[in-house]
């Protein structure tokens, strides 16, 4: 097995056990499977790409990540869903966009904390090169 797959190979153990970590947090449960159209039906006229983190983890496993910044990117798009949708002065508005501000610093902290910066280099060596 080539040592580029060995090496995306971790990267989908390591984003997985992220991303498990992230939708296990209650705060963040409104982000962890697509939104419910019955619940919000106007949400798909605002929000062009909907995303959640279950979409995420299956993304993992069809190998559509090949460096931690593909998967920050969906994350980041999350957040700036929530943003979008949840844009008033309202106190249920301003609760869910200090959630996704959480989750995209959460998310952001944890592949600093756990992924050294080469380790990063390395995949996005292989992503450039595809
Ligand atoms: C994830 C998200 O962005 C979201 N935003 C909402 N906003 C509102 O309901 C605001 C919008 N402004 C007017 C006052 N209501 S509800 C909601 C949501 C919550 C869930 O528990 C599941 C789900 O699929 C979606």
């Amino acid at each position: 097995i080539s040592q580029e797959e060995n090496t995306l190979r971790e990267l989908r153990i390591f984003l997985r056990d992220i991303c498990a970590k992230l939708a296990r947090n209650k705060q963040f449960f409104m982000f962890t499977k697509p939104v419910d159209i019955e619940e919000v039906p106007d949400y798909l006229e605002i929000i062009k790409e909907p995303m959640d983190l279950e979409t995420v983890m299956s993304k993992i496993d069809k190998h559509c990540y090949i460096c931690a910044r593909d998967f920050l990117d969906d994350i980041d798009l999350i957040v700036r869903n929530a943003l979008e949708y949840n844009p008033d002065k309202s106190a249920e508005d301003k609760h869910i966009r200090h959630r996704a501000c959480s989750l995209r610093d959460k998310a952001y902290a944890f592949i600093k904390a756990e992924m050294d910066s080469d380790f990063e280099d390395t995949c996005r060596d292989i992503r450039d090169k595809r």
